[in-house]
């Protein structure tokens, strides 16, 4: 089953002179794929981020989550999708610097509707995957970058999303916490999650068991 399709996707931003960022996409993400997707500055890498994120719409195609066609749909039922079954990873970490581990996770937007205590539960299972349980009640302004990248990621999984979205998400790393936050998402990925990392960088992106390539707003297939 797919998780994420894109079918023949334009995105033209108007303008003086209109910007034609991504050029009739389509690609597919089926569930449990490990998928990269690199291209230099420019080529619409975060364009095709917020396209899979339902924080932007097509300008023509179809985005298609778990075989429900969003274009159409009204921006609640998007919101609920996205809370449902996408969990993001950006580069800068948007944690609450003087918030504990486990309120940052349990705080997310995404999961409200849950009660109380299954909340604080799914973020304590969530901390514990990404291996910072020892580190669940400290200040996450306190915490080093690979850590708060793993608090980020934590928050993302609470919601037991059906695809992780990651930009670019070791930008902001040393080489050391960047290796550690890869492994993490194979592991993740090893244990079921569907995960799609956005990158420029080539060792990144030779994690996917499958690399898309954007250019120009156009996206190839294939290695590298
Ligand atoms: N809101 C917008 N209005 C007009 N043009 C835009 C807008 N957003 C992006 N673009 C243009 O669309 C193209 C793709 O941009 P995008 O941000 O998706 O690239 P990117 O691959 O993510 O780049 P980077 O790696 O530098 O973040 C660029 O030419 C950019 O200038």
């Amino acid at each position: 089953m797919n998780v994420l399709e894109f079918r023949d996707v334009t995105r033209t931003f108007p303008g003086p002179v209109p910007v034609e960022a991504l050029r009739r996409c389509s690609f597919s993400i089926a569930a449990g794929d490990l998928v990269t997707i690199i291209g230099p500055s420019g080529s619409g890498k975060s364009t095709l981020l917020n396209l899979a994120g339902l924080l932007d719409r097509p300008s023509s195609g179809g985005v298609v989550i778990n075989d429900v066609e969003t274009a159409d749909l009204s921006e609640a039922d998007r919101t609920a999708i996205r809370g449902r079954w996408i969990g993001f990873v950006f580069q800068a970490f948007h944690l609450m610097a003087r918030r504990t581990v486990v309120e940052n996770v349990t705080l997310a937007g995404m999961y409200q509707n849950q009660p109380t205590r299954a909340r604080h539960e799914a973020a304590l299972a969530a901390i514990e995957l990404v291996g910072l349980a020892h580190r669940a009640e400290t200040r996450t302004g306190l915490l080093s970058g690979g850590e708060r990248q793993r608090v980020a990621i934590a928050r993302a999984m609470a919601s037991d999303p059906s695809i992780l979205l990651c930009d670019e998400p070791t930008g902001n790393l040393d080489t050391a916490n960047s290796a550690a936050i890869v492994d993490l998402l194979r592991e993740l990925n090893d244990r079921g999650t569907t995960v799609a990392v956005i990158t420029h960088n080539p060792e990144i992106a030779a994690i996917g068991h499958r690399q898309l390539r954007l250019r120009d707003g156009i996206v190839s297939h294939g290695a590298a």
